[in-house]
């Protein structure tokens, strides 16, 4: 189930306004790729475009060759999960559950039944009077447990409380480990979530401001821990992304790769070195001009 996904100055407007612009990008295969932009960075834009749910306004989406937009052949291997409106819903979860096992080719009804226990989602209530985090539960076991070749999960975990977001979590990361494939999360919960991925795009305003694997990314920059003033004096000419203080020990996320010999200087200096975190690296990144 290897999928690829390739977009050529993929442009979207609504109107004279652009969601999108000129997005050039390619997926290749398996993995867990974070899609991560603040409010209104185009993450849902672009991941209906994926779900043929709209086309282009200008440029190319191709998912392995084939455009999506009204392909049924591409719309079944892709499953969209987003926070529906369930206020016009009529089935009950376990009617819900049978229905979409119908027209989705790999879905496991028994994992489905294990995900509704650890949910602890009620099979005979209304979809419809769940609570909003209940379904979304609902929404991530149809995700999970339809084992398309590409799953999106767009803010998917909307209305979840911390534990049921990290049964999420964990049931993510071991379908993945069971069933590779591609799956797409978009986020700002991005220190929540960055262990999940394998790969992060950033969006902003509209662009594709990077894309690298988890671990490139954050070896982009590095965390100088020590000493206050022994850290300050080694990264006053750095560009710094964020400063924690405790005590007189100081930490000071800097932004650029170290050459091999800032690097012994700071050992030599008793500082300690570690990676930054995506979530300063992306608060960085899409600060606002002031
Ligand atoms: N149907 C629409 N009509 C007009 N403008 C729209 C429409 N949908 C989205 N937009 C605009 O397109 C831009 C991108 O919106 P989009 O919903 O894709 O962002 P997002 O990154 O998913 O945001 P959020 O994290 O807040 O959900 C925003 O400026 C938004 O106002």
């Amino acid at each position: 189930m290897t999928m690829q996904i390739e977009m050529n100055n993929l442009s979207l407007k609504y109107k004279s306004n652009y969601a999108l612009k000129e997005i050039n990008c390619q997926l290749n295969g398996q993995g867990i790729y974070g899609l991560i932009g603040r409010n209104g960075a185009g993450k849902t834009s672009l991941l209906s475009m994926l779900a043929s749910f709209q086309e282009p306004t200008s440029g190319t989406l191709t998912i392995d060759g084939e455009t999506p937009f009204e392909n049924a052949k591409i719309m079944q291997q892709v499953n969209f999960i987003f926070n529906k409106d369930y206020t016009d819903e009529t089935d009950n979860v376990s009617q819900l559950l049978k229905w979409v096992s119908q027209y989705r080719p790999h879905f496991d009804s028994k994992y489905a039944d294990y995900l509704v226990q650890k949910f602890r989602l009620p099979m005979k209530k209304s979809v419809k009077k769940l609570s909003k985090g209940m379904q979304a539960a609902v929404n991530v076991t149809i995700g999970l447990a339809s084992r398309a070749p590409i799953t999106i999960f767009d803010e998917a975990y909307n209305g979840m409380d911390a534990p049921t977001r990290e049964i999420f979590y964990e049931e993510l990361l071991e379908e993945q480990a069971r069933f590779p494939r591609m799956m797409i999360l978009s986020t700002h919960l991005v220190s929540e979530m960055e262990h999940l991925f394998d790969e992060v795009l950033f969006l902003h305003k509209g662009k594709l401001i990077l894309q690298e694997e988890f671990e490139a990314v954050t070896s982009k920059g590095t965390a100088v821990t020590g000493p206050a003033e022994d850290v300050d004096l080694f990264v006053q000419e750095k560009k710094q992304l964020n400063t924690k203080s405790l005590g007189h020990l100081k930490s000071v996320m800097i932004y650029g790769e170290l050459s091999d010999s800032e690097r012994e200087k700071a050992q030599a200096n008793g500082l300690e070195l570690g990676p930054i975190s995506l979530q300063d690296l992306f608060i960085h990144l899409t600060e606002e001009e002031e």
